[in-house]
């Protein structure tokens, strides 16, 4: 087990449980999330030095809102309360909770009254992030405000005695100017942590993590695409298990221009271990014959992929587990598939878009982490840039960036411009700033003139995003002299496409891939 000191974040519903866990990694402290029925168990198998309540959609004073186990507040810990998690506190210890005659969603300005325990060194006004319809009117003994809003009288309290401490807003959006420093403080100050995790800390715990999971003699069949978090993945497991690790890479026809042989060229300099190149481009194009439904590419993608994984999984004895690269926000999207709560927006094909009947074990070494902590962990592990830093690719590939139905025609014409989209990009050197970059297949024809004949062909459309995580994306200003080229070089290069339009969306509303 992990022996270093950490905290628990007790996962009360909120959206955010995630980005608290980040918050916290980013300050170097190690931490576990669990729901409300776990937290016990979860504190006591830890090396506690604290507890952090999130948020949550419910009220304290209503039938079925979650109840925290009553022993997380003795055991002698710091407890820090958000919204839910501090109403809580406050209703449990002997305060009052009600309805807000107003509510309050979004930036707030608040007032710190006393620079103590989270609010060290933060005094006067700052900009904070709230979203609760429920207060604090009456505070629990011992415990005296810090801070306060124009609504909001109790916008933040605390016991000092006992080290507990409740806040009404979010600390861990970034729209609250100084909520990196109030979970600091906590960490820091009231915890007494040093803040001494790392990235080489993650590759430790989930070694061990593996090792648990997988046992003295279990195989692993990985899911190798040449991607920064299979590569990742392959590079934990193998540290974890050796040879008993077998990298799979699928050729489903739908990638890009080049990619088989980039990716075996990169494997063999880089990542010394077990590969095995699959060609199963028949399989799933047979597979996509006809189809055009977002979601149904996505699902029978999804099946394909775990068909060729079980197969291989057969050539050895005792393969029964399947690793994938799958991180946090793969699963956010298609969390509702796997009976979640929010709204499915798309079945990646790792996650949503599995059989119900999967037949193996997942090990998933990088499923609660974000892309950027990922490639920290990279290069770590000493992975050059050339992986590290590529841009991502789905795994359904070019299927969801084809609209309308794939057939090896359409994938051919996609490779061709997705290819100038990619050569020019690198050439003037903007990639660096880019989450990524490339064409989207369009299914409509439209009318030109070239040579003095009539054309009547398909549009390309231009897709390039900056982004941090891929939650949040904005499309990329780039420079005209670069737009000119790519248009001008897939129009005369490209045959088959005789129009090239930009995609001028941010996401939301829009989402990154088109389909
Ligand atoms: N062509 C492929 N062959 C084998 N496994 C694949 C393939 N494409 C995707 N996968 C599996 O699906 C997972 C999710 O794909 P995803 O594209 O999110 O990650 P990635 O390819 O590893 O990294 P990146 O985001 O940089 O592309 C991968 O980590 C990998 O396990
Ligand atoms: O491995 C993957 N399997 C998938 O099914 C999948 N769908 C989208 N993506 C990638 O995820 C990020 C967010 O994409 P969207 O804004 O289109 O939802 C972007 O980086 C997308 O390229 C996928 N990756
Ligand atoms: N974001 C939250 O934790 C909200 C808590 C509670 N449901 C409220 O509206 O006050
Ligand atoms: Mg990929």
């Amino acid at each position: 087990m992990n022996d270093s000191k950490g905290v628990l974040i007790v996962d009360l519903g909120t959206q955010y449980a995630q980005l608290i866990a980040r918050r916290v990694r980013e300050s170097q402290v190690w931490c576990e999330i669990a729901p409300a029925k776990d937290a016990l168990a979860t504190a006591r198998r830890m090396d506690l030095a604290g507890v952090i309540l999130s948020g949550g959609p419910a009220s304290v004073y209503a039938e079925g809102a979650p109840e925290i186990p009553t022993e997380v507040l003795e055991l002698g810990v710091p407890v820090l309360g958000i919204c839910y998690g501090m109403q809580w506190m406050t209703q449990t210890l002997g305060g009052t909770v009600e309805a807000a005659g107003k509510r309050e969603f979004g930036r707030t300005s608040m007032r710190v009254l006393d620079p103590a325990g989270p609010f060290a060194g933060i005094s006067g006004h700052t900009v904070v992030w709230m979203s609760h319809g429920d207060s604090v009117t009456a505070m629990p003994p011992g415990f005296s405000v810090l801070a306060e809003s124009d609504t909001c009288p109790f916008a933040a309290m605390g016991d000092a005695d006992r080290r507990f401490y409740g806040i009404q807003f979010h600390p861990e959006v970034s729209h609250s100017v100084r909520g990196r420093e109030v979970i600091e403080n906590f960490l820091y100050r009231v915890c007494g942590l040093e803040g001494d995790w790392s990235p080489q800390n993650i590759v430790e715990h989930q070694i061990e993590k593996v090792r648990a999971q997988v046992g003295e003699t279990g195989e692993v069949v990985l899911g190798l695409s040449g991607g920064v978090d299979s590569s990742v993945a392959a590079m934990i497991l193998h540290q974890a298990i050796g040879d008993r690790l077998h990298c799979i890479f699928v050729d489903n026809g739908l990638l890009r221009k080049g990619e088989s042989e980039a990716v075996e060229r990169l494997f063999g300099e880089h990542l010394h271990m077990d590969l095995t190149m699959v060609d199963a481009s028949e399989r799933f194009l047979a597979s996509l014959a006809g189809v055009t439904d977002p979601e149904t590419k996505r699902k029978l993608i999804g099946r394909d992929f775990v068909e060729v994984f079980r197969e291989q999984a057969r050539r050895f004895e005792n393969a029964n587990f399947l690793a994938q690269g799958t991180l946090y926000p793969d699963v956010i999207e298609s969390v509702a598939a796997h009976g979640g709560n929010t709204a499915v927006i798309k079945s990646h094909h790792n996650v949503g878009g599995l059989p119900e009947d999967l037949e193996m074990d997942l090990v998933e070494p990088l499923r609660e982490l974000f892309k950027d902590e990922v490639r920290a962990i990279g290069r770590t592990l000493g992975m050059p840039s050339s992986l590290v830093d590529r841009q991502p690719f789905p795994g359904p590939g070019l299927a969801v960036r084809i609209l309308g139905e794939v057939t090896p025609a359409q994938v051919a014409l996609c490779q061709e411009a997705d290819a100038v989209v990619r050569e020019e990009i690198e050439a003037a050197g903007a990639h660096h700033t880019l989450w990524q970059y490339f064409a989207v297949l369009l299914p409509i024809r439209s009318v030109g003139v070239m040579g003095d004949a009539r054309t009547y062909e398909q549009a390309a459309a231009i897709r390039v995003v900056e982004s941090l995580d891929a939650m949040t994306a904005d499309w990329a200003h780039l420079d005209h002299e670069l737009l000119a080229r790519i248009s001008n070089r897939i129009i005369n290069e490209v045959r088959g496409i005789n129009r090239v339009v930009l995609d001028i969306s941010s996401k939301p509303p829009a989402t990154i891939e088109w389909e």
